[in-house]
């Protein structure tokens, strides 16, 4: 477990991996508000991989987004995406940001997601004929072609994350980055939604980063998780990561794993009860 690169036990990946990776850290640390959020950060991420990213409120999972985007810029160390230094406005970077307003009363599923496309000059982004066709595709991709025509002020939260996820696939990123898609889904549209995402990856070669505060939903699905605490990052292999032993040494502090129904659950030494990754050690939200 564990390399310079903060890899739990992925050895067989980079075996297997020849090109370029999709994500390289080395020695990163992020800031936000000017506190220091991550810290020395370095790991590597294949391209094509499902990749959960967890950790607690404020662990700064939506800060290694907004770096991934070029949105704030690293205090030390390098990040790049395939192969290349991280700039703003790479349109092979798909993104679904966290704090998502709902635009548009009576604006249909259809012009939503055109809205979104991006590179556009001249006119209206679904006047021209690929402009068309690259919505009809994103709308397909998520099976939203029904929703195309209904104003999207009438649907539902599951729907409207189909109509959002449509908008990250428009310019066909070779990395998507979601920040808790999964958010107030019910159970069953977050395991319906997991599966989609991860059909999408693999379908499209596309690595994805997800971040989720319940890792139920994905498991048997990621390749990897990323787990980052205290500022630190763990990248490897659910069952290498998600261990009393690999937790309480990020953490630094007494962590329990514990796996039943066949789900897993993360819990605080002397906390009794069990609670979900994200509430970890006390659950204080910092956002
Ligand atoms: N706009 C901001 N200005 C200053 N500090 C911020 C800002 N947004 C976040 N922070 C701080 O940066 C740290 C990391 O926050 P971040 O949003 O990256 O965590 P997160 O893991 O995504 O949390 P959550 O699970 O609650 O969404 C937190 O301490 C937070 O208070």
């Amino acid at each position: 477990m564990g390399s310079a690169h903060g890899d739990a036990g992925s050895a067989g990946v980079w075996a297997r991996t020849v090109s370029v990776p999709a994500l390289d850290l080395s020695h990163v640390t992020l800031a936000r508000g000017g506190r220091i959020v991550l810290n020395d950060v370095s790991f590597s991420v294949p391209k094509g991989s499902f990749v959960g990213v967890l950790g607690a409120n404020g662990a700064g999972k939506t800060t290694l987004f907004r770096g991934l985007l070029g949105l704030e810029p690293a205090r030390q160390g390098v990040l790049c995406v395939n192969g290349a230094p991280v700039k703003r406005g790479n349109s092979t970077v798909g993104y679904m940001p966290q704090m998502r307003k709902l635009i548009g009363g009576q604006l249909s599923g259809w012009s939503m997601v055109a809205a979104a496309r991006r590179g556009q000059h001249w006119g209206l982004p679904w006047c021209g004929r690929k402009g068309r066709e690259a919505v009809q595709a994103a709308l397909e991709a998520v099976d939203a072609l029904d929703l195309a025509r209904k104003p999207v002020a009438v649907l539902s939260g599951g729907q409207r994350q189909r109509l959002l996820l449509a908008q990250t696939l428009l310019d066909d990123p070779s990395l998507l980055l979601l920040d808790e898609p999964l958010a107030s889904l019910d159970p069953a549209r977050m395991r319906e939604t997991a599966v989609r995402i991860h059909t999408l990856s693999r379908s499209r070669n596309m690595t994805v980063l997800m971040s989720a505060h319940d890792i139920n939903p994905l498991l048997g699905l990621m390749d990897h998780v990323l787990y980052l605490a205290r500022g630190k990052a763990l990248l490897g292999k659910v069952e290498d990561v998600l261990t009393t032993e690999a937790l309480t040494a990020l953490y630094g502090a007494p962590v329990d794993v514990v796996r039943a129904g066949g789900r897993v659950f993360v819990v605080a030494e002397g906390g009794g009860a069990i609670l979900q990754p994200h509430d970890c050690l006390g659950g204080h939200a910092h956002a």
